[in-house]
C-alpha cells in the first residue's frame, strides 16, 4: 500500500506519522511545494522508526509528483488553514485552486488512487475535486466527521464522567461551525443512551462544545489542529488499506441519499477496499432532517462560490 500526502504542513506531518505508526502501509511519500521541506519532515519522522517500531517508507519531495507515481491512497492537506476568528469558509479563495492543480496532478500519476480531501472548507473542497478529477463517487473522501465525531465522544466522556472507550456517538453534516449535527439522540454510554445519564440541557452545550470544537483549538493554538485530524485520516486510510467496512461519518457526494442531490455532505459510510463501498441511510427524526437541510443549504452556498 502506498499513501501520497500532499501538504506536509502541520496536518500532513501528523498524517503521516500516524500512518507510520500504525505500520499498515509499505510506503508514505509526502509531498510540498516549499523547497525541502517534506524532505525534511520525511527524515525526521524516518529517525523515529526505531524508536516507535514501524517499517514504512517515508520520503518527501517538493513539487515532484512523479515520485507519487502508483499511490493507492492519497490525502490531500495542502492549503492555509484559518487564523483565529476566522470560518472555514472564509479559506476558499486560495484552497480551491491549490485543490484543483493538487487533485488533477496526483490523478496523472495515480489514476487507480482514492482520494480523501481534508483541506478546508472541506465539503466544498471535495466537491471541488469531484468536478476536477471525475473521479467516481466512491473513491473521493471528505474527511470531517471522523474528527468531529472524535471531538463529540471528546465530550460526551467529559460531560459523562466516562472513559471514552466507553462512549460512542456520531456526527453528521456539513464540516462547518454552524453546519456540523452531533447526534445526541443516538449516542450512547456502552449502548446505555446518554440520555439517561444527562439532562437535556448538558447535552445542548455537549453539542455547542463539539460544534465549536475545531474554533475553539484554533484560538488556543493560534492556527487549526492536527493531531486528531491526522488520527482521524490515518484511521480512514487504514480502514481502506485493510479493508475493514468499518463505519465513518465521511463528506460524500449524494445522489439521493437523504433527499439531497449534487452535494458532498457528511454521512455514514462503510470504508473498505474500493473507498466508499457503501452510503448508510440511516433514519432520522424531523427535528434532524431539518438541521441536515439546512446543513446541505450551507455547503450549496459555499459551492456557489466554486469556478469551474
Ligand atoms: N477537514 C478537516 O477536518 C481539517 C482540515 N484542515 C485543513 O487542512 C489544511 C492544512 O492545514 P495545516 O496542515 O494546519 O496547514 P499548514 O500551513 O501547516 O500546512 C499546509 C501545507 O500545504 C503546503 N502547500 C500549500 N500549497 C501547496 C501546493 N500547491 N502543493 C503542495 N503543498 C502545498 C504548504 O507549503 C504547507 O506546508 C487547511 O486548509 C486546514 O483548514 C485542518 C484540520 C482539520
Ligand atoms: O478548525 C479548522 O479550521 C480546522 C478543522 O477543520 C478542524 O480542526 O476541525
Amino acid at each position: 500500500m502506498k499513501v501520497t500526502v500532499v501538504g506536509a504542513g502541520a496536518v500532513g506531518a501528523s498524517c503521516a506519522e500516524y500512518i507510520a505508526i500504525k505500520n499498515f502501509a509499505s510506503e508514505v511519500v509526502l509531498l510540498d511545494i516549499k523547497e525541502g521541506f517534506a524532505e525534511g519532515k520525511a527524515m525526521d519522522l524516518m529517525q523515529t522508526a526505531s524508536l516507535n517500531g514501524f517499517d514504512t517508507k517515508i520520503t518527501g519531495v517538493t513539487g515532484d509528483y512523479s515520485q507519487t507515481a502508483g499511490s493507492d491512497v492519497c490525502v490531500i492537506t495542502s492549503g492555509i488553514p484559518r487564523k483565529p476568528g476566522m470560518t472555514r469558509e472564509e479559506l476558499i479563495g486560495i484552497n480551491a485552486g491549490i485543490v484543483k492543480n493538487v487533485s488533477t496532478s496526483l490523478l496523472e500519476h495515480s489514476p487507480n488512487m482514492i482520494l480523501i480531501v481534508v483541506s478546508n472548507p472541506m465539503d466544498t473542497m471535495t466537491y471541488l475535486a469531484h468536478k476536477a478529477t471525475g473521479l467516481p463517487k466512491n473513491r473521493i473522501i471528505g474527511m470531517g466527521g471522523a474528527l468531529d465525531s472524535a471531538r463529540f465522544k471528546y465530550r460526551l466522556a467529559e460531560a459523562l464522567g466516562a472513559p471514552i472507550s466507553d462512549v460512542d456517538g456520531m456526527v453528521i453534516g456539513g464540516h462547518s461551525d454552524t453546519g456540523m449535527f452531533p447526534l445526541t439522540r443516538l449516542a450512547t454510554r456502552n449502548s446505555v443512551p446518554v440520555s439517561e445519564f444527562l439532562s437535556e440541557e448538558r447535552l445542548n452545550q455537549v453539542k455547542e462544545d463539539t460544534k465549536v470544537g475545531g474554533a475553539t483549538l484554533t484560538k488556543l493554538l493560534g492556527t487549526s489542529a492536527w493531531y486528531a485530524p491526522g488520527a482521524a485520516v490515518s484511521g480512514m486510510v487504514q480502514a481502506i488499506a485493510c479493508d475493514t467496512k468499518k463505519i465513518f461519518p465521511c463528506s460524500t457526494l449524494l445522489d439521493g441519499e437523504y433527499g439531497l442531490t449534487d452535494i458532498c455532505l457528511g454521512v455514514p459510510v462503510v470504508l473498505g477496499k474500493d473507498g466508499i463501498e457503501k452510503i448508510v441511510d440511516i433514519t432520522l427524526n424531523e427535528e434532524e432532517k431539518a438541521h441536515l437541510a439546512a446543513s446541505a443549504e450551507g455547503v450549496k452556498k459555499t459551492n456557489g462560490l466554486l469556478e469551474f
